[in-house]
Order: C-alpha cells, then structure tokens, then sequence
C-alpha cells in the first residue's frame, strides 16, 4: 500500500456511516469475520482491584521526598461506578494514577495493588483505560478519523474492517458524536474547533474503543453543561451494569458533582490529604460525617458538603488539618473501614477466572510496521493539513530561489570573475537547503512530546516507531523542496550547461537538506525545548559553516580546529558541487597574463583545497553523517522518554 493508499483508507473510513460494512469495508467483509466473532467473545468482564498499605511519594531529583498518598487501602468490585472526591490537591489524581499502574517519572509507588487477586504490572495498560484531565489529541485530524486511527491501532489486528467500522460508528452514536464526526478537532485556544464538551466524549471514547474491563478517569466531567455531565455518567452507569455493560469496574475523580449525578454512583471514596476520609454509599457517608459532628443541611448538595467539611480553610489551615485528620483516624477504625479491610482480603485470596487483556489476548494489536505506517499517515495528514509547514515554506524556497538565481544571472561565466559567481551559486544552493529545514523541525519533539508520552502510556507505540513516523512524513517535502530549488536556482544561475552536473548537483542539494534536517531532528530530541536547543545549535552551525571551504582556505585551518571540516555536511556539499562544476573544464580566460590567474577546473579546485577525486566520499560522507544524526536523535529521544516515564 503507498502513501496514497494510505489516505485513502483513513478517509475513506470516514465516509463509513450508517452501513460501514457496506461503505468502508466491501460487502464480503461483515459477514463470518474473524474480529467480530473472537471479539465479542473475547469481550472482558469487569475486575477486582484492590490495594493494600499504598503510598505514593514524589521523589524529584533536588526536591525533599513528599508523602502525597499515605498509607491507604480498599477495594472495588466488578459493576462498581466510584466516585473519587475531595478538595484540590487532596491526592485524587495521584491515588489514582498509582491505581492504574500509570504514575510518571518522579513518583514512587510502595503498597499491594492487585486486579482480581493478581499483582499489577505493565498488563495494566491494556486491560485499563484511562481517561485524562487534559485530553490531547492530533489537531488536523477530524473526530472520525482520530478514532479510525486509535480502532486501528488499539484493536486485535485481526478485527475485521467491518468490526472496526461498527465499534467506531457505535462509539460515536454512544458519545453523541455523529454530528461532529467529520469536524477537524483543532486546539483549543488556538484553532478550536469541535468544543470542549466534544473533545472530552472523544477523549472517553477512545478510552472505549477496546472495552475495557476496568476504566479510569479523572474529572472526565469537567467542563461539561450539567446535560453533558449527566449524560456522561449514565452512560458509565450503563458500563457497569450486566449483561450489555459487561460489569466494568470504573473509577473517576469528580469535583462538585450536583446531588443527581451523585446519585448515579454506588460507592464514593473521599480522599482528603493523601489518606482515605471514607468509602462507602453516599448515605452511608452522609450517617459517617453525622457521626462525627458534620450535618450536612437539608438543602444543602452532600458532594459540597463532603468537599467543603474536608478543606483546607485559608485562613484556619491547623484546624481544618487537624478535623480532617480526625475524620480520616476515625474512618480508620469505623465499622466501614473493617467492612473495606475484610473485601480487601478477600479479594486477595479469592479464586478468579483469568481476565482477558485487550487486544493481546486474542492475536495482539497492530504490528510494529502496521503502527509505523499508520503513524506516518497520520504524520502525512498533519504536515499536509498545516498550511504553514507546507503552502508557505513551498512559497518561500520559490522566491528565494527566483531571487538567488536572478541575482546570479550573467555573472556566472568560465572566467576570473565567473569563478567567484558560481562558488557563490553553490553556497546559496548548499545554505538555503541548510539553516532553514535544520531550524524548522527543531520544535518537532518539545511540541509533540506530550501527545507521544500519554500515547506510549497506553501502550500503543514505542520511541522507534514515534521518531520514525516523523522522518517519513517529512521525506517527501524533503525531497521535493530541495529539486524545486534546485531547478530554478540552478538554471537562472546559469550554472553549467550539463545534465550529469545538474542531476548530480540536484541529488547533493536533496541530500543536503536531509542531512540538515537529521541535525535539527537531533538537536530537537537531545533538548527540552527550542530555546535551549537554539542555544546549543547556533554555534554548531557556525563552526560547520566556517569549515565550509567558502570563508577559509581548508589546507590552512589551524590544526585544533581542521578537524571540525570532517563533520560539515557544507564542506562535503559544497566540494561535491564544486567537483561537479570545475572537474574537467580548461582554459579559464584570464584578462592579464602578468597577473596570477586560475587556467582551469582543477586549479579552482585546488584553490578552495578540494579535490576532483573526492565525490563518491563526499557523498557517502553525507549518507554517514545523516545515519548518525538520527541514530543519536533516536537514543536521545529514547532516553528523554525514559527519564518522563
Ligand atoms: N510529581 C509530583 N511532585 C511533587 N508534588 C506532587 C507531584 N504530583 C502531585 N504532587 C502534589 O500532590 C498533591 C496532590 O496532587 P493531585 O494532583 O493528586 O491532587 P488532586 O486531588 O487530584 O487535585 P485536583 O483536584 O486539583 O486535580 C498536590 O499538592 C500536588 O502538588
């Protein structure tokens, strides 16, 4: 399949609405598929989790270690929708990134967590889903397209087409996406294009493309109408329920949920300064609090209530640290808490039937090449669909090219003069494929890292595949930017009048421009961010341009220096093209014969220290140098996702 082909399956895709298996997939392909029977089948059921004495430190390098989760236990039994409350800061988020076995870099997790009776490991990451506080997703694709590519890539590689089709078009029914499915997501800020509201729904649908049987989310209702909200949590309700929900185990952070929607979910687990305030019923928590002196008024919303009485008051911080203190001791060792203890252990030593974990269990997801090259295509449509990476740098090589060539225009000749005009061609031939590309794609990782982090988090695709996908959506401007300038610059230069030269010196800028955009690729992986990198590269860059073979005579660079002209794709390019110019050419006509005079190709050579006999090294030189930027931007790239995660 090509590029095209590509595209077209993406988008075509799209245009599967209410008889996918029909419209996207062919008429064969719905009936007696391998994805719909051994899916639905496979279908997990809901889980177990529980967790035993966990604690959760913050361990940043310079920073004292801090205890956000102290000491904490409980469990959730399949078909439970549990609210996770408390103030900000209370430790909501962490407890529950901790739970899902998705605590970032800089977080250590100490205690037992278990999924029905099993130690939790990195199987957490497909047997869960995990819905974000912040939603990212790629802003050129439309709401139909992102959830193609995640069906693609998340599901059995062995989903038919047709069963793809029919969990995406169910999904969008579900989610009350169908309207917007064909709307570019945009950012918000900045291109909004579908709302808030919307991007959230797609965020819990592409948490439900592969059913998971245990689900997690955090303030999944924030910034929804209370409509919104409420339709939401019904339809987490639904999950839970058996048969059609399977039973599903979710858990979700909610902040000021109304007396309504509180009423949806069976159990809420209030957290308040890292420990457990309680877990039970909303009425129970309501008898708890009243047991301890908090009423919640008649007309008052509990969810307020629960938050309110568990804050930290400005003003009277001691005090309200020390009632929260209180309550929580007193939960410790409240009938509740012995109810909890007790489910705990018996979770723990309860027989389970083996869980099934998405999609591995029943042939595994996509495959390393099928991930690459869906990720390049979705690569492709962002580069094609963002007007000012392509439309405008098309625009600006076209001018400078028409410009540099008709600066150069007649001045260009086999003589003295001429000498000096064609070195000067072949250095805005070599410069302009330079600097610009190299500078271009230094934001590519610091602006793209945090979509990548939240994506290989949930298992989908590694560095590798991430790095690559980049290089590859690239290549074809790479490719066709460069001849576009090569042609133009080159023949209103009025460069040499020979089609080897003018292939070759088309092939050379091409390579240029590959290899430059390996160092910017470089640079953009070993550094956080484009400022720094900037800082790290400006230099570099003049080294390697002075080293050039235009501004200095090689032979003669002092000997602490000369060795820095081995690293400088400028040098190779440029003595490549030079080679391709003067190799061969004799007689250059010199006004004066009293003065000294350059007489042929290899005397111009010989000037700027090149040699004719250096093209084919020049060449591998380059192909060398553009393998090492990106082995080194991938280790970099490597290293950096290991140190976030
Ligand atoms: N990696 C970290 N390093 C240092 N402190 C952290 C880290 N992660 C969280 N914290 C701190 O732990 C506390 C709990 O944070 P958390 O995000 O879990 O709270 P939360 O209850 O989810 O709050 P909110 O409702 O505002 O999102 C906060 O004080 C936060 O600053």
């Amino acid at each position: 399949m090509d590029t095209e082909h590509l595209f077209e399956h993406l988008v075509m895709e799209q245009d599967a609405d209410e008889d996918p298996a029909a419209s996207a997939c062919g008429t064969g392909s719905g009936s007696g598929s391998i994805g719909s029977s051994s899916v639905d089948s496979d279908t997990p059921r809901g889980v177990t989790l529980s967790w035993r004495d966990l604690t959760v430190f913050a361990t940043a390098r310079g920073a004292p270690c801090k205890r956000i989760i102290k000491h904490v236990s409980g469990a959730v039994r399949p078909g439970a929708l549990v609210a996770v409350m408390g103030a900000s800061g209370a430790g909501k988020s962490t407890l529950m990134t901790a739970l899902a076995h998705r605590s970032p870099a800089g977080v250590a997790v100490r205690g037992d967590i278990r999924v029905d009776g099993r130690p939790v490991g990195d199987f957490m990451r497909r047997l869960s889903g995990f819905l974000h506080q912040e939603d990212l997703f790629v802003a050129e694709l439309t709401v139909r397209e992102h959830l193609n590519f995640m069906a693609r890539m998340r599901l059995d590689r062995r989903t038919s087409c047709w069963e793809r089709q029919r969990k995406v078009q169910q999904l969008l029914r579900q989610l009350g996406l169908t309207a917007s499915q064909h709307t570019r997501i945009g950012t918000p800020g900045h291109d909004k294009v579908i709302s808030g509201g919307e991007r959230k729904r797609l965020a819990f649908a592409t948490e439900l493309l592969t059913e998971p049987p245990l689900l997690f989310c955090d303030e999944p209702t924030t910034g929804l109408d209370s409509y919104s909200a409420q339709q939401l949590v019904d339809l987490m309700q639904r999950m839970t329920e058996r048969p059609r929900g399977r039973g599903k185990t979710i858990l979700c952070t909610i902040h000021q949920p109304s007396s309504d929607l509180l009423a949806r979910f069976h159990r809420i687990m209030l957290v308040a300064d890292g420990r457990i305030a309680f877990i039970g019923t909303p009425e129970d928590a309501l008898l708890f609090f009243r047991e301890q002196g908090y009423v919640c008024p008649a007309s008052y919303n509990p969810a307020d209530f629960f938050i309110r009485t568990l804050a930290c008051m400005p003003g009277s911080e001691e005090a309200s640290k020390a009632a929260v203190r209180k309550i929580c001791d007193r939960f410790a060792v409240s009938d509740h808490a012995r109810k909890m203890e007790m489910e705990v252990m018996q979770t723990e030593s309860g027989t389970y039937p083996a869980f099934v974990v998405q999609p591995a269990a029943s042939g595994g997801a996509a495959m390393w090449p099928q991930k690459l090259w869906l990720l390049t295509g979705r690569a492709m449509l962002q580069v094609a669909r963002d007007p000012s990476i392509q439309g405008m740098r098309l625009l600006q090589k076209l001018a400078i090219a028409v410009m540099a060539g008709l600066c150069f225009l007649g001045t260009v000749s086999v003589s003295q003069t001429g000498v000096m005009s064609v070195q000067g061609a072949l250095f805005i031939l070599v410069s302009e494929n330079t600097f610009s590309p190299m500078y271009s794609v230094l934001g590519v990782f610091p602006s793209e890292l945090p979509l990548y982090l939240r994506e290989h988090s949930a298992g989908l695709y590694g560095p590798g595949a991430f790095y690559m996908s980049k290089v590859l959506s690239m290549l074809p401007g790479l490719v066709v930017e460069p001849l576009i300038f090569a042609v133009l610059a080159y023949w209103l230069a009025g460069l040499r009048d020979d089609l080897y030269a003018f292939g070759m010196t088309a092939a050379i800028v091409i390579l240029t421009m590959n290899v430059s955009t390996a160092c910017g690729f470089f640079f953009s992986a070993a550094f956080e961010s484009v400022p720094t990198a900037m800082a790290y590269l400006v230099p570099f860059d003049y080294v390697l341009m002075i080293t050039s073979g235009v501004f200095v005579k090689l032979s003669t660079l002092p000997s602490y220096v000369s060795w820095t002209q081995y690293l400088s794709w400028l040098m190779y390019s440029n003595e490549a093209m030079s080679i391709l110019q003067w190799q061969g050419v004799g007689n250059i006509t010199c006004p004066d014969a009293t003065l000294p005079c350059l007489q042929d190709g290899d005397h111009v050579l010989d000037h700027y220290s090149f040699d004719a006999t250096h093209l084919s090294r020049n060449i591998i030189a380059m192909g060398a140098l553009y393998a090492l930027f990106h082995a080194l931007g991938l280790l970099c790239l490597w290293r950096r996702v290991r140190r976030l995660q």
